[in-house]
């Protein structure tokens, strides 16, 4: 694959040649993936921990916006620390937390019934909401890597009879270190194949989770960054948020993946090593 070109226009002329691009000395908050950009599952990948380290010694305003809603951020920080990486709760903005400040805003004191770990199970309980498996409001779908044919069959009949669904995310894969892992998004393709209903998915690339994000920190589209390695859900996003987007090649795009989509990235870097330059 050789150099990766690093701007758009380098990258429509096929140019090689590295460059700093000139809007990245404007940035002064960041939005960061988290899988694929900063760790594979658990696993560090190279340069994550130094650039945090870098924003924390700049005092740089930043937010690690994942669609992984398995875990709470209280969960993903010790998961992120015991890979060396250190990044405090409240820098973490899951899509579990802002489908359930979602659904909180939608029906107060709802129900649901959860395809979905402790991510989702404990921001909804926060949120006031009761699960259950009786006429529930809502069926959501979040991430697991333990799907039952038993909780996706009750997930498709309480849908059917008109609980509305909802989903935290839409990714068909997550990236690992063997190669891409079957995702929400893909559960959530059975269960529409299966109802002819299509979910509301409220974590990346909804705007409403780019806007909360932006919010938390308190930045502003002009002059903030998006690093992420999917081009369907973080640098679309970031890109219709004016964000400063940069793709990384640590995780599920590649270069064959990037000419799929008819927008690109400001910047192609092979990994986030390369913003500390
Ligand atoms: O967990 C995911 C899909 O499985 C994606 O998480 P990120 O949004 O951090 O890449
Ligand atoms: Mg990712």
């Amino acid at each position: 694959m050789g150099n990766l070109p690093l701007t758009c226009a380098d990258y429509a002329e096929g140019m090689t040649e590295r460059a700093i691009h000139p809007r990245r000395g404007d940035i002064e908050c960041w939005l960061t993936d988290m899988d694929g950009v900063l760790v594979h599952e658990n696993r560090a990948i190279p340069g994550a921990a130094e650039l945090l380290e870098h924003w924390r010694e700049q005092e740089m305003p930043y937010l690690v916006l994942t669609n992984n809603s398995i875990f709470t951020a209280r969960d993903l920080s010790a998961r992120l620390s015991s890979s060396g990486i250190d990044v405090p709760e409240d820098r973490i903005w899951t899509s579990a937390l802002a489908t359930a400040a979602f659904l909180k805003q939608q029906k107060p004191g709802g129900t649901a019934f959860v395809i979905g770990e402790a991510g989702i199970l404990t921001a909804l309980h926060d949120a006031g909401y009761v699960m259950t498996e009786t006429d529930p409001d809502f069926v959501v779908i979040g991430e697991t890597r333990n799907y039952s044919f038993e909780a996706i069959t009750k997930a498709i009949r309480l849908i059917s009879r008109g609980a509305r669904f909802i989903s935290t995310n839409p990714d068909a894969t997550g990236p690992s270190q063997d190669g891409p892992m079957p995702a929400t998004g893909a559960i959530n393709a059975l269960i529409t194949k299966a109802t002819g209903m299509e979910p509301y998915i409220v974590g990346k690339p909804n705007p409403m989770m780019f806007r909360s994000a932006l919010n938390k920190i308190g930045a502003h589209s002009h002059n903030t960054g998006m690093i992420g390695d999917r081009m369907d859900t973080d640098i679309v996003a970031g890109m219709e948020a004016g964000l400063h987007t940069v793709l990384v090649m640590t995780g599920i795009a590649d270069a064959a993946e990037i000419e799929r989509f008819p927008f690109r990235p400001d910047e192609v870097l092979t990994s986030v090593a390369e913003l500390l330059q």
